[in-house]
């Protein structure tokens, strides 16, 4: 140690203080000079920045539509900008090579979300889905929302409720709409993304125990929350004036009714699985949470606080999107005479008038329907900047360095407007989305992604898309739409910075037309098949002081003779027959129309009870069952449709249709 000591020391004849006086300022001005060279050095790697203020950096250039402020901004900076908001530095992306990078090139390093002050107190500490960071807990719950509730399996299973809840939706336009008056769709769309999610994650909510109403107010509550600025998230040493303005208190007093809610559901779950009253085919989400929960494996991460976080992303996150782009679709659709007299002709001249409803099956072949979604989730994306992320490595993006921790937006909306890469971009044309080599919104194409896209894309695309296409179809399918005199639509946006945002059209009040064709009652004059309605109607002697409720019930108690002969008939069929191809087909057919049977007694049911929609869903789904046969027969071309099987599905496809148009002079 000694001998080193004094080749530290200055050589002798210079005294200390002299050292300390010229060698000791001059080391420090180089080390300056040397700190400033480097930070130059390090802050011209860094993306560009707008001019900041003190103390606020670039918050004053956010106006009441952050897309749009962004959008401009990012004019002037280039489509990567470092904003420093408050005290966190947010990398803004407004390029689809950018958003590449991002979500694709280095999605594992941008997969995390910031930790959001409202999150902290609505999950209660706990991680939800959609604002976890990244890590073992998000991977598990992503992974069991993606298998039990959203993968493509599951929801094709949802087909039915989605049927059911579409036909009780045009039911209620019908009801409420007349040449004088105008209907307020936002609430019924509303209604319609809410209760499809209510069934499926908990069949219990049904409509006639009002649960699913009861949990309107709570989904509205939550996404206005996760919307609202918190001064805490972005100067987080002023954390206080949250709760000072109350904000805090809000949030809380909205999580308390989440609690009492759901805990109320699970509870229901509970009883019922315990009294053994859960049926295997009957099983919801939350059923399968809870039985989830009882594997030791998931112990840890299915806390009863988890699962409820789970629920009320799915809850906010479904509902609001939906509603939102059907209602943006409506009222594009009113704006544009052309497209939609053009898609009307589509779905008119695709689905048989005769079953009265637009069905899945349908939906395929209506590739202009696909493209006007397209086209509307393009112009208004519900969520204009995706979820925000945070990056967690240091990471260098088109030669720029970007520290860990920076927070992350991603303007969706910029980029599907951006005319470098769209033509005419702020105009309605589906007909970009139509023909090969269309853009396609499942996170491939860059410049279209309303989903996001990567490990965060979010989950419940097919789900989503299921449900509006359905929707849309049926609702220009039965209805003429127009504005009330001389009113326009205007198409407008709120929402903050970094949150779910999500757009609301400005009171976006529809007209409708009574549809064409409704028929006279108690008489088959004007039903499709005059002859055979008259015949087989007549063939029951109670017809003729029928009242129209009494003809359609005539017309389903035939309609279920048809369907139990005809499931005999193929049986027996099958037990004569030694192909066993043939044998397999025939079974599947005494199956189905067996099946057929059973949804006729459910609109027995229904009309007995006046649920007069929940009696039309039932008798649509009769009228496809045979269906299934027939395209079974066609999938084995060495088997021949017999033709007694062929006539048979006619006549119970003609008595269906017959039911279904006296059913709809009921409502
Ligand atoms: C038109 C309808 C919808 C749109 C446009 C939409 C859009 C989005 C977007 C942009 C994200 C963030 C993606 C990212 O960070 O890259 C997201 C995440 C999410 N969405 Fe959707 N969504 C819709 C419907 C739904 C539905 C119906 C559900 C559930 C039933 C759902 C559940 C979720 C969940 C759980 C996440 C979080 C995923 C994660 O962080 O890992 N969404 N959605």
């Amino acid at each position: 140690m000694s001998s080193s000591m004094p080749l530290l020391l200055p050589p002798s004849p210079l005294p200390t203080t002299l050292f300390i006086i010229l060698v000791l300022p001059l080391s420090l001005l180089l080390l300056r000079l040397a700190l400033r060279r480097n930070l130059r050095a390090r802050t011209h790697d860094m993306p560009p920045s707008p001019p900041k203020l003190p103390f606020v950096g670039n918050f004053h250039q956010l106006g009441s539509l952050p897309h749009r402020s962004l959008h401009a901004l990012s004019q002037k900076h280039g489509p990567l900008m470092l904003l420093r908001l408050g005290q966190v530095p947010t990398l803004v992306v407004s390029s689809p090579d950018g958003a590449r990078d991002v979500m694709r090139n280095h999605d594992q390093v941008f997969a995390s979300r910031p930790a959001l002050k409202p999150a902290k107190v609505l999950f209660d500490g706990t991680t939800d889905l959609a604002l976890a960071p990244y890590g073992d807990s998000w991977r598990q719950l992503r992974k069991i929302c993606a298998f039990h509730l959203l993968s493509s399996i599951r929801v094709q299973s949802y087909r039915l409720i989605r049927q059911e809840e579409v036909g009780f939706m045009i039911r209620k336009i019908s009801s409420q709409a007349s040449p004088t008056t105008s209907v307020d769709m936002s609430e019924i769309f509303y209604s319609f993304a809410n209760d499809i999610l209510c069934r499926v994650v908990s069949g219990k909510f049904n409509r006639e125990e009002g649960r699913n109403v009861l949990f309107r107010e709570p989904i509205r509550e939550f996404s206005v929350l996760l919307g609202k600025f918190y001064v805490g998230d972005y100067f987080p040493r002023l954390g206080w004036v949250d709760v000072l303005f109350g904000s805090m208190e809000r949030a809380k007093k909205s999580k308390k009714r989440w609690d009492d809610l759901l805990d109320g559901v699970i509870q229901e779950h509970e009883d019922r699985s315990a009294k053994g009253d859960d049926d295997d085919d009957d099983k919801d989400f939350v059923d399968v949470l809870l039985s989830l929960r009882e594997d030791p494996a998931n112990h840890a991460l299915l806390t009863p606080q988890t699962v409820k976080a789970l629920l009320m992303d799915i809850f906010s996150g479904g509902t609001e999107t939906s509603y939102v782009t059907l209602e943006y679709a409506m009222a594009e659709l009113v704006r544009s005479p052309r497209v939609m007299a053009k898609l009307q002709h589509q779905v008119r001249g695709i689905a048989s008038r005769r079953k009265g409803t637009v069905t899945e099956e349908e939906l395929d072949e209506m590739v202009y329907l696909k493209a006007i979604i397209k086209e509307v989730l393009r112009l208004y994306p519900p969520a204009p900047l995706l979820l925000p992320r945070e990056l967690m490595e240091d990471c260098q993006i088109q030669g720029y360095n970007i520290p860990k921790k920076t927070r992350v937006i991603v303007n969706a909306w910029a980029i599907s407007r951006d005319p470098s890469h769209w033509e005419a971009p702020d105009e309605f044309k589906p007909e970009r989305f139509m023909g090969d080599g269309a853009m396609d919104f499942k996170g491939n194409d860059f410049e279209f992604i309303p989903f996001g896209a990567g490990r965060r894309i979010c989950p419940g695309m097919s789900f989503a898309i299921a449900s509006l296409e359905l929707a849309l179809a049926n609702l220009v399918y039965h209805f003429d739409w127009e504005l009330p005199g001389g009113m326009t639509v205007h198409i407008l946006r709120r929402g903050r910075l970094g949150k779910v945002v999500v757009g609301i059209p400005d009171k976006a009040v529809l007209f409708r037309r009574p549809d064409q064709i409704p028929l006279p009652a108690k008489t088959c004059n004007e039903t499709t098949y005059y002859d055979f309605c008259v015949s087989s109607l007549g063939s029951d002697p109670h017809s003729r002081k029928a009242d129209v409720k009494g003809l359609s019930t005539i017309a389903i108690d035939i309609a279920i003779s048809n369907a139990t002969n005809t499931s005999s008939f193929a049986a027996d069929l099958a037990h004569n027959a030694t192909d066993a191809s043939l044998v397999a087909v025939l079974r599947a057919c005494a199956t189905k129309y067996a099946n057929a049977r059973e949804a006729l007694q459910w609109s027995l049911e229904a009309l007995s009870t006046e649920a007069y929609d929940y009696a039309f869903v039932h008798v649509s789904a009769a009228a496809e069952y045979p269906n299934v046969c027939r395209v079974l027969f066609r999938q084995n071309p060495r088997l021949a449709y017999p033709a007694a099987m062929a006539r048979r599905e006619e006549d119970l496809e003609h008595l269906c249709t017959i039911a279904l148009e006296i059913i709809s002079l009921l409502g």
